[in-house]
């Protein structure tokens, strides 16, 4: 983690102030309700210190197959050394997309902002030395600021910022641990007028309906959408439809298997 750190801190800012139109996350995820779809904000992640391997897909590929397998979101990473991502391949997804677009990054600093335009940006609570300034500069610039926590005292610490989104990591960023349980435990302190999202370790539609019953309004998914380990090419639409269906399904006992496993068995 402290290498991420590293790079984000060396990295630069913007020169020019950024001012975005942005499309409301809110909306996009009560048309998914409206339709029968579980919302999920579905995750352009070529790799990850934690992913097997490397997707080097066209991000615009991957985020179109996203959107047809009904993600109401997507998220796309920027950092470049760890995640293989880039502004770029955000800039080209949100032309190419129409629904919001989160931008997945290490921001420490305003100027992190003024890199490319997107949607919503993601604040980690842990890692912003002024949560609330950094919180009402992306405001400013017409971001919707995704304020991303792991405990209680990190909630406290967002609600004080006045975060209206928030989420609510399930992976421990100082150990790399994912579980489940984290969501379950920070959900029921988080006001029922927050925008309220489960993030990371959601791999099965068990999980999925784990989340939603713990009250999560959204689902942010990256791994398993991505199939890092997979062999082949990824289906990665139905991988996302696999996600946002399971309401529209009856649970069965096999929902806890992951996409890769169920691609080993069939
Ligand atoms: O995903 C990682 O390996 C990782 C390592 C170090 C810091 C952050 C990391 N992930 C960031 C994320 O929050 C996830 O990309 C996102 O929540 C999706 O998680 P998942 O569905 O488990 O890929």
């Amino acid at each position: 983690m402290e290498s991420i750190l590293e790079g984000a801190r060396e990295r630069p800012g913007g020169d020019e102030r950024i001012d975005v139109d942005p499309r409301s996350l809110p909306a996009a995820l009560e048309r998914a309700e409206a339709d029968g779809r579980v919302p999920v904000i579905a995750e352009v992640k070529p790799t990850s210190p934690t992913a097997e391997g490397t997707r080097e897909a066209d991000p615009v590929d991957l985020a179109e197959a996203m959107v047809d397998g009904g993600a109401a979101a997507i998220s796309v990473l920027t950092e470049p050394s760890h995640f293989g991502g880039t502004p770029d391949a955000l800039r080209r997804v949100r032309e190419a997309v129409d629904v919001p677009v989160l931008r997945k990054d290490f921001l420490l600093r305003e100027a992190h902002l003024d890199v490319v335009e997107a949607d919503l940006v993601l604040v980690i609570a842990r890692f912003v030395d002024d949560l609330e300034g950094l919180v009402s500069a992306a405001r400013e610039r017409g971001f919707q600021p995704l304020v991303e926590v792991h405990d209680r005292g990190e909630l406290e610490a967002a609600l004080e910022a006045g975060a209206e989104i928030i989420g609510v990591n399930n992976r421990d960023l100082a150990r790399l641990e994912v579980d489940l349980a984290t969501f379950e435990s920070v959900a029921p302190h988080v006001p029922e007028d927050v925008t309220l999202i489960a993030e990371s370790g959601i791999s099965s539609p068990a999980d999925v309906r784990r989340m939603r019953a713990a009250g999560a309004d959204a689902l942010l998914v990256g791994s398993a959408i991505m199939d890092h380990g997979a062999d082949d090419e990824v289906d990665v639409a139905a991988n996302t439809r696999r996600l946002t269906t399971v309401e529209r399904r009856p649970e069965t006992e096999t929902e806890t298997q992951t996409t890769h496993d169920e691609s080993e068995n069939a």
